[in-house]
């Protein structure tokens, strides 16, 4: 995993130009498709898996072949539940599923097996907030209509080579919930922010890989302008995709009204670039939908929501809070980034443990060598993250070493791109890697021969830098810190940054006084 820029930056996300007009209300609703991380498929026991050659993972039911029969795969219910449970929705005590009536080559059965007339779950709700989810409002509920089981189909892929069209059935069968939301998004911050809380949640809960941009959720958006018929855009793969085909037809809908146009119900396609009309409300596909003889009704005992909840682990925005207050005292791009990782998150909590519980010292310093210097590393070095190079003593090792000044926070740095890069430094302590790297502070002599030493350098670089010292006479205190850096460079960074600072002012101090 690389390290996304953002996090080693103190800058505030760029935003682009693209504005609402204020007398054109945009209006959203969402509907997602959510693939299940389950071991079979929904109705089959063909494995989920993903990664495996065409049509390797298919049972004589995923193909569609007669006399082949549905049976629901309970892992896939319980998914479904959690899913209602943590979108705080009501569920059925009676649900049943319907068949969706379309040919095409990558539905065998000519029908997909869906919820349309009693879904699983009604009437939820996720809340947004301006802490937490960079909406512009404080609070911000988006009422979530329904959540319905389903099958995805396969894939058909147009190979260039062959010229062919191919089918594969891996993903036929497996299981999606579709969560469809009422159309109560008035902004794009808020469909960004709802559709990064509920990938959160759903990985958090292993209920779904949450990779959007591998395909685990696809995305229905509708938009419409001041009341107006909707337009759906259909099968948006990325946040990005959702978010640049939202302002594209916002403002494909805005010109046509603005020239007197009317919008009519439509259903469109996202070419990367533009929306791409598919079919208007007249030829619309009749599914013939109908209830599907073969499955049974899923009758529910109407504790089951309170069983679920009970067993639920603790959710990301609890998790954020705490890390964010004391005594993690975490910045909540910190947080958040670790509730997206959780083996960081789980490696954070043994640093932690070492440093601040069993040694008591700063956790300032574990959340700057875990957060800036750690992940910065792996950056600067360009290697992905793996966090098995530096094991968590090592790191805890390194910090309360730098906390007891036997080592510098510039050598600190030195050593561990050492041990990233070098595998056999993993089985050394840090203080035997100090010693082969010579970047201890160097501790074995007396203070005051120290302070002399230290003197010397600063002496030294005075009088190769007049115009330096010039300028700082002159009022321009900060370039001291030119100064010590030309000393930490001297002394290879093994000497406290402090002690040439003080060295400094103390001399010139002098010079100015003669
Ligand atoms: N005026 C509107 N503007 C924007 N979105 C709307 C508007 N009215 C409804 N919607 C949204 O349209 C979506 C309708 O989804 P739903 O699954 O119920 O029907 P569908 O799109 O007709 O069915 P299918 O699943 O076959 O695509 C919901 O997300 C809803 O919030
Ligand atoms: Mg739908
Ligand atoms: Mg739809």
């Amino acid at each position: 995993m690389m390290i996304p820029k953002r996090l080693l930056h103190t800058s505030s996300i760029c935003h682009s130009k693209f504005q609402l007009n204020p007398n054109f209300k945009f209006k959203c609703g969402l509907e997602l498709h959510t693939q299940l991380k389950t071991n079979h498929k929904l109705f089959s026991l063909s494995p989920n898996k993903f990664d495996s050659a065409p049509n390797s993972k298919i049972s004589y039911f995923d193909c569609g072949l007669p006399g082949t029969q549905p049976k629901l795969n309970p892992e896939a219910l319980l998914l479904a539940l959690k899913t209602a449970v943590v979108l705080n929705s009501d569920i059925q005590s009676r649900s049943t599923f319907d068949r969706k009536h379309y040919f095409y080559l990558d539905q065998p059965l000519g029908y997909q097996i869906t919820q349309r007339y009693h879904p699983i779950a009604r009437n939820g709700w996720l809340d947004l907030n301006k802490k937490f989810d960079n909406i512009k409002t404080n609070e911000k509920r988006i009422h979530i209509e329904q959540i319905q089981l389903e099958q995805d189909t396969g894939k058909t892929i147009y190979d260039k080579t062959d010229q062919l069209i191919k089918v594969d059935l891996n993903r036929a069968n497996v299981p999606l919930i579709e969560l469809v939301t009422k159309p109560d998004f008035e902004d794009l911050d808020q469909v960004r922010a709802f559709i990064k809380k509920y990938t959160t949640l759903v990985s958090h809960l292993d209920i779904c890989t949450g990779n959007l941009e591998l395909g685990a959720m696809r995305v229905d958006a509708n938009v419409s302008i001041n009341g107006g018929d909707r337009v759906e855009i259909k099968n948006l793969g990325s946040t990005g995709e959702i978010i640049n085909a939202l302002k594209y037809e916002y403002n494909r809908q805005l010109n046509i009204l603005k020239n007197g146009g009317q919008i009519l119900q439509e259903t469109r396609g996202w070419n990367g670039t533009e929306t791409i009309r598919a079919r208007s409300k007249e030829d619309a596909v009749d599914y013939r939908y109908f209830p599907d003889s073969e499955l049974p009704v899923i009758n529910l005992d109407p504790k089951i929501g309170e069983q679920i909840k009970s067993k639920l682990p603790e959710l990301p925005e609890s998790i954020i809070s705490k890390l964010i207050s004391k005594p993690f005292n975490l910045e909540l791009k910190h947080a958040k980034f670790l509730i997206d990782n959780t083996d960081i998150l789980d490696y954070y909590h043994n640093v932690f443990n070492v440093v601040v519980l069993e040694n008591k010292k700063s956790v300032k310093l574990v959340n700057n060598w875990m957060m800036h210097q750690l992940l910065g590393n792996f950056n600067k070095l360009n290697i992905p993250l793996d966090l098995t190079l530096v094991p968590f003593k090592k790191l805890s090792e390194l910090i309360l070493l730098i906390s007891e000044k036997e080592i510098t926070q510039t050598s600190a740095q030195l050593l561990l791109q050492e041990i990233i890069k070098n595998p056999e430094d993993r089985s050394l302590p840090v203080t035997e890697l100090i010693e082969k790297y010579d970047l201890g502070t160097p501790k074995d002599l007396p203070t005051n021969e120290l302070s002399e030493a230290a003197e010397e350098i600063c002496n030294d670089i005075i009088q190769s830098n007049p115009d330096v010292i010039e300028r700082i006479m002159g009022g321009k205190k900060g370039s001291i810190n030119f100064l010590v850096g030309l000393a930490m460079k001297e002394t290879q960074g093994k000497v406290d940054s402090s002690i040439f600072k003080s060295k400094f002012n103390e001399i010139i101090e002098k010079l100015q006084n003669l």
